[in-house]
């Protein structure tokens, strides 16, 4: 399918998404199968571009549980809690997100967790054990709502386990009060952590503090320092945080993808996966005029 033909796909679904009355919906399978999960890995991102950061979230999670096979939505907000959305388009960010599955699946086909279906060679077709991926949409901007609108849709049992997955920098902003009027307490978060869990991927830097720093947030939560903010001690459990780049790798993000592509495009190269790659250098997603260096 050529890239034109792609976009044209997904913007066509995306219309009739923004149209509708629902807050959440699935647009396409990979492969086109619906059989049943245990547990929905849910990675939500801006998408722009994906990179291999978010492939290395989604990949380990997908490895430590690839029995019974897992199943992974790739989610995009239609709007973000804190910025607006530029500068690629929605239709560009859900082509990439289908490459991006391609590319993940591929990786994982590579992996010991997935072996048998590596020396198969055929992870296209749909009896496999390869995790099936989601591409999805949500009209919803912060994570206890996602998780609702999941749960009312009608594409997954109602008792499916959700697992986000998520930075160190996006566990922060879940657990800022600033996001819940009109009290500002962390109480919206109590059904979403009853049911639903996160795993987080240390995100070490200056912003979001060192590697301690990070697993201290876990403790203090365990402590109880969250509680008078409506926080609860056994929410620890329910939030698992993994490592993630080590301290001599360099630090990947969108935004370090979208610079790259004018300015060092070979890093692209280390910083988001073949398929995208190709898309982003090929199709003009990012123009210089609409400062693909902005952080969006
Ligand atoms: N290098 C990384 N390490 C850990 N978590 C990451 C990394 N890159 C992205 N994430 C996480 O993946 C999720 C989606 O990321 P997002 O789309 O915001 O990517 P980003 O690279 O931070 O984007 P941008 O640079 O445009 O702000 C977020 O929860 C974010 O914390
Ligand atoms: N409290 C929350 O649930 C909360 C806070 C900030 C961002 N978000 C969401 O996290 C995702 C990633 O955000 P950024 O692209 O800004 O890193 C977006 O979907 C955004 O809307 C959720």
């Amino acid at each position: 399918m050529s890239y034109q033909t792609l976009r044209t796909q997904y913007a066509t679904l995306l219309k009739q998404f923004l149209k509708s009355t629902k807050e959440f919906d699935v647009l396409t399978t990979i492969p086109p199968d619906h059989s049943a999960s245990e547990t929905l890995y849910v990675l939500d991102s801006s998408f722009n571009p994906p990179t291999l950061a978010h492939l290395r979230i989604a990949s380990t999670a997908l490895q430590a549980t690839p029995k019974p096979r897992p199943r992974l939505l790739l989610l995009l907000a239609t709007q973000n809690a804190d910025k607006p959305s530029k500068p690629a388009s929605f239709e560009d960010r859900l082509a990439m997100m289908e490459l991006f599955a391609r590319d993940l699946r591929a990786h994982l086909a590579t992996t010991p967790a997935f072996a048998d279906t590596a020396s198969s060679s055929e992870f296209e077709l749909p009896v496999e054990s390869l995790p099936l991926i989601d591409i999805g949409v949500t009209k919803k901007p912060y994570f206890v709502d996602k998780a609702a609108a999941i749960e009312g849709s009608d594409r997954y049992p109602v008792a499916l386990e959700q697992v986000h997955l998520t930075g160190f920098d996006t566990l922060v902003r879940i657990f800022d009060p600033k996001y819940y009027p009109p009290h500002h307490t962390l109480g919206p978060l109590v059904p979403f952590l009853e049911k639903h869990r996160l795993r987080v991927t240390m995100r070490p830097g200056d912003a979001w503090g060192e590697r301690e720093e990070q697993l201290a947030f876990l403790d203090a939560l365990a402590r109880g320092d969250r509680d008078a903010e409506g926080g609860r001690r056994e929410w620890a459990q329910r939030i698992q945080l993994v490592e993630g780049r080590k301290p001599k790798e360099q630090n990947v993000s969108s935004t370090r993808a979208r610079e790259a592509l004018h300015s060092a495009p070979r890093d692209l190269d280390w910083l988001v996966p073949d398929l995208v790659r190709q898309y982003i250098l090929s199709e003009e997603a990012y123009p210089r005029s609409e400062g693909g260096t902005a952080k969006v």
